[in-house]
């Protein structure tokens, strides 16, 4: 990986290695290895109990590993008090006074000995982070009148006004509606604070971390699967998993064989597909296509079927196509899919570029991605 953003000199701003933590039996991270580049704004996505919350407490120092390192830096923090590690954390459930103002609690960062600034620099700090996350119509009031939605925004922004090493957000928005969740994603990174300070941000929503993340870490039952841009991630997934885990409509995958030409075919032999990989004949394998790669026309690949289901999505058509025993869906321009009707004979089209090739799935081990280098 070479991209400008995690080209660096010095050493990374948040270095995880090696980590393991158990709650009693049970392992909440297995040997995590994570790097947050200086600057980076770092996604971590996965399922709830992956080990997301515990991997930013760990950094914050509010959870010290069983085993493993984690430096800041370059500088193990092993030792070092939380309050010391200079990392402003951001927790899904935020710890806010209750009783006091929102401006109050805005400006509590501010008045600790090592933050404090003076009154007329903090009251202009508090209003621009207020501006951007739109609560500057809620700065008297106190914040056990406000909404948890509004309380969340006052949490982040009270993360976002003081200087910090790190940002380590846990959910924040995750309790907005959804109209708000998306415009906050916007505004968040145009946030002069997190565009100068390195983020790790912690999603289980694959949208908001391809929509924030300069990089995003898969984490699942404690570690990390894949790191990677989101074009790494979307084109190139670990495994069936990871691949699951992007895109809605989800993606398609087709189970069957590698042919004695080197081909595909589906297991009812209805789908037939060159692969531009060399996988040894017999070998199981699934055919994995996003909904919006396959195409009513154009280019590529054919596959015949028929129309099993239209679901309109604003704009788009969802139509969900019979091959054979298997389905598929695609994701289509309104203007080629409304006169579609059940049974309708189709002729699908997928670039081949976009096909991308996978070992079949196994009882509790995903099957692992095959022939990467082919984008
Ligand atoms: N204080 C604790 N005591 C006992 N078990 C814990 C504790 N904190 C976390 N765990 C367990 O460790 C695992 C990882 O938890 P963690 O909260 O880090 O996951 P997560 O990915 O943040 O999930 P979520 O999205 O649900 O918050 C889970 O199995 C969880 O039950």
């Amino acid at each position: 990986m070479s991209t400008g953003i995690h080209t660096r000199l010095g050493p990374a701003a948040i270095a995880l290695r090696g980590i393991h933590k158990a709650y009693g039996k049970n392992a909440a991270l297995a040997g995590l290895e994570l790097e947050v580049a200086e600057g980076e704004f770092f996604c971590l996505l996965g399922p709830s109990g992956a080990g997301k919350t515990t991997t930013l407490k760990t950094v914050a120092g509010l959870e010290a590993p069983d085993s493993g390192t984690v430096e800041l830096d370059g500088t193990d923090m092993d030792g070092v008090e939380p309050y010391d590690r200079g990392v402003a954390m951001c927790f899904e459930s935020y710890a806010l006074y209750p009783h006091r103002s929102a401006y109050d609690n805005l400006a509590s960062p501010l008045r600790s000995p090592r933050h404090r600034l003076p009154a007329a620099e903090a009251r202009e700090r508090i209003g621009a982070i207020a501006e951007l996350l739109g609560i500057s119509g809620l700065l008297d009031r106190p914040v056990g009148q406000l909404s948890n939605g509004q309380r969340q925004r006052i949490a982040l922004g009270r993360v976002l006004v003081r200087p910090a090493r790190a940002f380590l957000l846990d959910e924040p928005l995750s309790h907005l509606d959804a109209k708000l969740r998306q415009s906050m994603r916007a505004e968040l990174k145009a946030i002069g604070a997190v565009q100068h300070t390195t983020t790790l941000y912690v999603t289980h929503d694959s949208v908001e971390a391809l929509a924030l993340g300069d990089r995003i870490g898969v984490i699942r039952d404690g570690r990390i699967v894949q790191t990677g841009t989101r074009e790494e991630i979307w084109y190139r997934p670990y495994d069936t998993e990871v691949a699951r885990a992007f895109g809605r409509p989800r993606i398609n995958l087709l189970p069957g064989t590698v042919t004695d030409s080197g081909g595909f075919r589906s297991a009812d032999g209805a789908v037939e597909l060159p692969l531009g990989a060399e996988v040894a004949p017999g070998t199981e394998v699934l055919v994995g296509m996003r909904p919006r790669d396959l195409a009513l026309r154009g280019d590529g690949h054919e596959l015949i079927g028929s129309v099993y289901v239209t679901e309109v999505l604003g704009r788009a058509v969802e139509v969900t196509v019979r091959l054979g025993e298997q389905y598929v869906s695609l994701v289509a321009p309104r203007a080629d899919a409304t006169h579609l009707r059940p049974d309708d004979p189709v002729r699908l089209t997928v670039r081949p570029e976009n096909l991308l090739l996978f070992e079949a799935d196994r009882p509790g081990r995903p099957g692992r991605g095959i022939g990467k280098s082919a984008r």
